[in-house]
């Protein structure tokens, strides 16, 4: 008795029914000599940007008609061009709750199959198994990679496939003025990790079924990309976080107890919470100019976004005019030196289900620019204010200790390589590391932190990050609107679409 309308492009598949005995005994149909049937197998908007499989039968007398729907709504089907034929899926068997496995058996693959799309899937068996295996594939066989995990299994796969696009076209990454190759391939995440931050800021909900039929209908999101160098050296990407002391140094200790699972993150944050660490150093960054957005904005990033859209176009502008080296070195940098409990920079709001609005609950996708928090020392009772913040409705930015600005790139070097590099001759200082100077009676060392980036710990404290605008791109097509039009969805008609 539902009515439901259904956008052809929401529609996953299409099947002849064999209706069985029983079946065909009920309701009206039972006056048919011989019914035929077709089911159309559809998405189905639920709460909270979830979506699920749901399905509708249409039955009829004449066999022939009944076959002309079938053959008409597949038409339909084969003219959605964006749509994924082939897919490489990897699944990381040891993220999050382990689960990964026999989330795709259960849940995932069962629906490529309905939508017809072939897999190739590989278990992988150590880390770095499907970066180093995407740099051997026969890559264009594939509409999309699939990753199975968090994170941290993401980055694997996009570091994989951009490594891979540089390789082939010749680009050293190590040059971080170089003008890299941009990733076409999209790429999917079915959420199998701890955090999994990337897939809900991007979808609005970790839920594999979700992402499942985020690929199949073929979405398209741009991301963007930031370059992590240490002088000329490449180390890392990052989409989402990168993050020095509080996030670093959580990340740090965590890594020694996987063992617990997503649990680990919570042990590892109280516990840094209280050692309340803070570091001194220097970040030097280039405001975003182009974006027409801020990160005090009350709008968020949403399907379609305007921002992003804007962003896309002022770069390709100034790209024709001027040429991107030329430009980007001219342009002013800014300089705070100072005592830090925090500095995060993200390409994403981060949004993920321990902070439902993120770290920046304002940044946006894919406008080519991050949003850099800057914590200052404070007490332990304000930065407690402060992560509570995440988790509710009140404005994060809103203390006198946090700054938050929009960049197009950034350097950090922290105050300990800058003393190293000054002052080589201190043996005394080179040796026994260096002491708190607030602290001299308990002598406690500061050493650096450690960068978190996407997860993964950076090797060096000083980097160097730009961040290139929309350079890779996802099966999702980033958080709907709660509108009337879920209301919608689930009361209009599918017989009004037939
Ligand atoms: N078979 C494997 N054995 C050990 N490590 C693996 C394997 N496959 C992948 N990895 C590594 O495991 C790391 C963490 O995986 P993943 O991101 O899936 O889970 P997580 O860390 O629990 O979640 P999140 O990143 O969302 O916090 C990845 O960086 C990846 O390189
Ligand atoms: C006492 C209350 C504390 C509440 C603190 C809530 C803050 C949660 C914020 C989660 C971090 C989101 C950033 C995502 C980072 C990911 O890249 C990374 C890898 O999955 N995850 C982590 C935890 O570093
Ligand atoms: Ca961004």
């Amino acid at each position: 008795k539902e009515n439901c309308f259904v956008p052809t492009s929401e529609i996953i598949a299409v099947e002849e029914t064999e209706l069985n005995k029983k079946q065909r005994n009920i309701g009206k149909w039972q006056k048919m000599a011989k019914p035929h049937a077709f089911t159309v197998y559809y998405v189905k908007k639920a709460r909270n940007h979830r979506w699920r499989c749901s399905d509708v039968t249409f039955w009829c007398v004449d066999e022939h008609l009944c076959n002309q729907w079938i053959q008409a709504l597949k038409e339909l089907l084969e003219m959605q061009k964006s749509r994924p034929k082939q897919l490489l899926v990897y699944i990381n068997p040891y993220g999050g709750k382990r689960q990964g496995k026999s989330i795709y058996e259960q849940k995932v693959a069962p629906l490529f199959s309905l939508a017809s799309i072939s897999t190739d899937v590989v278990i992988t068996e150590h880390a770095n198994h499907a970066k180093d295996n995407l740099f051997e594939v026969n890559i264009n066989k594939y509409d999309g990679v699939v990753c199975v995990g968090g994170d941290g299994m993401f980055s694997e796969v996009m570091h994989g496939l951009i490594g891979r696009m540089q390789k082939d076209s010749g680009i050293d990454q190590n040059n971080p003025k170089a003008p890299l190759v941009q990733c076409n391939i999209r790429i999917g995440i079915i959420p199998a990790g701890s955090t999994d931050c990337i897939c809900y800021s991007t979808v609005g909900i970790s839920d594999p079924v979700t992402s499942a039929l985020h690929i199949i209908v073929g979405d398209c999101q741009p991301l963007d990309v930031s370059s992590v160098h240490h002088n000329n050296t490449f180390l890392k990407y990052s989409v989402s976080l990168l993050g020095y002391g509080f996030y670093g140094d959580i990340l740090k200790d965590s890594e020694k107890k996987r063992w617990m699972g997503p649990m680990r993150y919570d042990y590892s944050g109280f516990k840094t919470f209280l050692s309340h660490h803070y570091y001194e150093g220097t970040i030097s960054f280039q405001p975003a100019k182009h974006t027409v957005g801020s990160p005090r904005d009350k709008d968020s990033c949403r399907t379609g976004c305007y921002v992003c859209k804007k962003s896309e176009q002022q770069l390709a502008e100034q790209h024709k005019e001027c040429g991107l080296k030329h430009e980007e070195d001219e342009e002013e940098w800014k300089v705070i030196k100072g005592k830090f409990l925090a500095i995060n920079a993200v390409n994403m709001s981060c949004a993920c289900p321990r902070s439902p609005k993120g770290l920046s609950p304002a940044a946006h996708l894919a406008d080519g620019s991050a949003d850099l928090i800057l914590v200052r020392k404070c007490s332990r009772f304000d930065f407690l204010r402060y992560l509570v913040r995440h988790t509710n409705q009140d404005d994060q930015f809103d203390f006198s200790f946090v700054d938050v600005y929009r960049v197009k790139s950034f350097q950090f070097t922290s105050k300990l390589s800058e003393d190293n590099e000054s002052n080589v001759t201190d043996i005394g200082k080179k040796r026994f590391g260096q002491f708190c100077r607030d602290h001299p009676a308990c002598c406690c060392n500061i050493a650096n932190s450690t960068w978190n980036c996407d997860g993964e710990t950076l090797d060096s404290s000083a980097i160097q990050v730009r961040v290139h605008c929309q350079f890779v791109k996802l099966f999702a097509r980033g958080i709907e609107e709660n509108s009337k039009d879920e209301a919608a969805y689930s009361q209009s008609s599918i017989e009004q679409l037939l």
